[in-house]
């Protein structure tokens, strides 16, 4: 929870055997986040994964179209610096089925 808190992200990767309780850390991190009315998207590449999580997704293309219009209007500008003001995005982009290959490409 700590990359949340701090606003410092990153990338992790969890790798466990069948039945330890992969989903069970995910939903805790999830509800962690949304109970401190954070954003959270959990989103997955294929049709199963995203079933088993509270408001999981699956990663397609129009998650990408939503997540490009979401962007825009979270920004708030600032007439005289012409720059972002404040900007509000996902805490997490929680890709629940990525493969090695994915990771390291
Ligand atoms: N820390 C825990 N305390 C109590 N029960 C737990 C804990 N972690 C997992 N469980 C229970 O163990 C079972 C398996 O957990 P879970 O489904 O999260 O594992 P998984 O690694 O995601 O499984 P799979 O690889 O099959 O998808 C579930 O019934 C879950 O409620």
């Amino acid at each position: 929870m700590q990359p949340v808190s701090n606003n410092t992200g990153g990338l992790y990767y969890l790798d466990a055997p069948d039945g330890t309780g992969k989903k069970f850390i995910i939903s805790l991190i999830l509800a962690t986040i949304r109970s401190e009315q954070k954003i959270e998207l959990a989103l997955a590449s294929s049709g199963i994964a995203p079933t088993l999580l509270e408001g999981g997704r699956t990663a397609h293309s129009k998650t990408v179209e939503v997540l490009a219009k979401l962007i825009p209007r979270s920004l708030n500008y600032s007439k005289e610096a012409k720059k972002p003001k404040t900007m509000q995005l996902p805490q997490r982009l929680l890709n629940l089925e990525a493969n090695l290959e994915e990771i390291t490409n």
